[in-house]
């Protein structure tokens, strides 16, 4: 310290705002789609198929008659394509030969109305087929977002705690959205495609040799095309995280929950300028992608110009040299401007295909990625669990050095009250969520009456479980749906019963509507709740629910003196005829419990009954000391003592 120079000890500080935010920042996108799918001519050639087919494929799962109907609206407007091209050749022969000129239309007549007939019939093909495509585009999205939801909610828990798994979720979703645009660009595609074979065959007719200079002249814009997909979903891609991180800001400044805390500390200005740095960060990287697209689109319309120049140079050649008919080279000029203008379409709509494939492929990764973590536990149905047993239990987190929980081996029995105790941090969430099966065990077991939680059917074991969590959902539902959780059983009186447990009826009497009143202010004009009757109400719900196993984390945390004494007061009753296991801090109330062990980074160190543990030393005696260590006067644990010398909650009256 004596090294540091007067200068640099007055040097202020770096302000903590020019530093980059790591809390605010998400791990750099990979850019597995571009890895797995380069944007290269044979690339492109070799995925546009199979994103039409994809596309297909998915519109197929929306409705079947749509996808029949657009295939066959598709070939019928490339038929009358041709028809109308050939049509033109006997227009035009009629119109440039000898004769008066009535008789000359007159002639014509039959090949002018099989041409205005074809265009009309093209016109409401694709009527029909913009329809079709409409319909289908919304729900396709929605269809790929309900195969994400699906992939995601029959996901393992322990799936969310790997970091990479919500950045492909949002890249997924992105994904998802441009899908809609999936059939819109195939249909597209299909339609140039369709008009395409059309003209190029009434061109080879004309001339072998006209095709094959016109297709190269669509290469260069092809290739323009090709390159600025690329540059605009790289950096898509690039600012995703960016792009997250706005939508978290823009979330925090208008959250209602933290509206409070953001104008009492003053941190609206703080984010704000967070928010427009970033924005400036993303709106640099957008520009600098439209410039390098423009120039490509710029190189690309050049060097087709040019090519097109000699496209319509050797035409004249043709016609010079007489291998060519006048009225041919009229339909050759129609025929020509269709292929130029299919082959325009086919590049534009697949370049934007393209694009849109790799979206695409990033859904499809998060669908395959969740499938990985798809739950693939065993079939077997459990009753109500008689006892719960971890034995030599170990857990560790994704990507984190130290197990959070290390050989841990206890047991809990119905009828009996288990509490969980220890410093910030010692492992007893991560614990109550393996004996619940949220989890599974790295090392060791969790069994269900002898049985492994693996081998259980998830859904059929989560009807056993009740939790309160510490942090617990505030359901945008009514306060019967926030309290069944929409799985109702019998009636409105056992609502009402488990509502007397936990103290919410006094918050139900007081609504406007009793159970049927909505808690959701911020959304629907309904009623808002305190914190602690908030946590009644959470309360309510797992005493609703008919569980042999119940968690309870934190559960008085937000209550007022009266309402946790009747919880713990009522707990010995509750866990009558079900398994209970309880974790707090206020080691006041784990004296209700009948063993209670204490946990200390991961590791179990004690174990006991309140009295065997608070009349040895060790951890439980001490924190149960400070915690008492108020000065606060009365009796050396400051709460009335029974004759085992534990503080004792009296039963309430409900
Ligand atoms: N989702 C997660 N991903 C990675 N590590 C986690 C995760 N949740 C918890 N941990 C880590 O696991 C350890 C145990 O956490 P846990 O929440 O089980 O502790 P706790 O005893 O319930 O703490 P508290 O008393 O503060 O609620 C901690 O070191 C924590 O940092």
């Amino acid at each position: 310290m004596t090294s540091r120079t007067t200068e640099q000890a007055e040097q202020p500080p770096e302000p903590a705002a020019e530093r980059p935010g790591e809390e605010l920042r998400f791990r750099p996108p990979s850019l597995t789609a571009l890895e797995k799918h380069p944007v290269t001519t044979r690339a492109m050639a070799g995925r546009l198929p199979q994103l039409v087919c994809r596309s297909l494929a998915l519109a197929w799962k929306v409705d079947r008659t749509a996808v029949v109907a657009l295939v066959v609206c598709q070939a019928l407007s490339g038929f009358f394509e041709a028809f109308g091209l050939l049509a033109t050749t006997g227009t035009i022969t009629a119109l440039i030969s000898s004769g008066h000129i009535t008789d000359r239309l007159r002639d014509a007549l039959p090949s002018i109305v099989v041409l205005a007939g074809a265009a009309g019939l093209r016109a409401l093909l694709g009527i029909a087929v913009g329809n079709i495509s409409s319909r289908l585009s919304p729900r396709i999205s929605r269809e790929a977002e309900t195969q994400m939801l699906d992939a995601a909610i029959n996901a393992e828990l322990a799936a969310y705690d790997n970091p990479g798994f919500n950045d492909k979720w949002d890249a997924a979703d992105r994904g998802a959205e441009v899908a809609r645009d999936l059939i819109t660009e195939s249909q597209q595609l299909m339609a140039c495609l369709s008009s395409l074979i059309a003209a190029a065959g009434v061109v080879t007719v004309l001339h072998p040799a006209l095709l094959p200079l016109l297709l190269l002249a669509a290469l260069p814009q092809g290739i323009a095309g090709m390159k600025a997909a690329r540059v605009q979903y790289e950096t898509s891609r690039a600012i995703s995280a960016d792009r997250r991180t706005l939508g978290l800001l823009r979330w925090y400044m208008v959250d209602k929950d933290i509206a409070d805390q953001l104008r009492s500390g003053t941190m609206a200005e703080f984010l704000l300028k967070r928010y427009r740095a970033i924005g400036a960060r993303v709106d640099a990287a957008t520009d600098k992608a439209v410039h390098r697209g423009a120039r490509y689109a710029v190189l690309g319309a050049l060097a087709g110009g040019v090519a097109s120049g000699l496209v319509w140079a050797s035409l004249a050649l043709l016609l010079g040299a007489g291998q060519m008919s006048v009225a041919s080279a009229g339909t050759a000029v129609f025929a020509l401007r269709t292929v130029g203008a299919s082959l325009q379409g086919m590049v534009g709509y697949g370049t934007r295909l393209f694009r849109t494939g790799l979206y695409l492929d990033d859904w499809a990764e998060f669908i395959e990625e969740a499938g990985g973590h798809r739950m693939r536990r065993g079939a077997l149905v459990p009753a109500a669990p008689r006892v719960i047993r971890a034995e030599g239990l170990t857990y560790a987190y994704p990507e984190s050095d130290a197990p959070a929980l290390d050989e841990v081996t206890l047991e809990v029995r119905r009828g009996e009250v288990l509490a969980l105790v220890g410093e910030n941090g010692s492992g007893k969430t991560t614990l109550s969520k393996l004996l619940t099966g949220l989890y599974l065990p790295t090392k060791g077991m969790v069994t269900w009456d002898g049985v492994g939680v693996a081998e259980l059917d998830p859904q059929a074991m989560w009807r056993h479980t009740a939790v309160v969590p510490q942090d617990y959902a505030h359901w945008p539902l009514s306060a019967r749906d926030n309290i069944t959780l929409g799985q109702p059983h019998g009636g409105d009186e056992r609502v009402r019963e488990a509502a007397v447990h936990s103290g919410a009826h006094e918050v139900v009497d007081g609504l406007r509507s009793g159970l049927d009143t909505l808690l959701a202010r911020q959304w629907w004009g309904g009623v808002e709740l305190s914190g602690g009757q908030w946590q009644r109400i959470a309360l309510a719900r797992a005493f609703h629910r008919p569980a042999g196993l119940l968690v309870m984390d934190e559960p008085t945390s937000a209550l007022d003196a009266r309402a946790e004494h009747r919880i713990f007061a009522g707990l010995r009753r509750m866990a009558e005829d079900r398994a209970v296991v309880l974790v707090t801090h206020r080691l006041a109330n784990v004296a209700v419990a009948d063993r209670i062990v204490v946990l200390e980074r991961g590791r179990v160190i004690q174990q006991g009954t309140f009295a065997e543990l608070t009349g040895c030393p060790g951890l439980f005696r001490e924190l149960w000391e400070l915690q008492n260590d108020r000065g606060v006067p009365g009796n050396e644990h400051g709460v009335p003592e029974n004759d085992r010398g534990v503080p004792a909650p009296r039963e309430a009256a409900p």
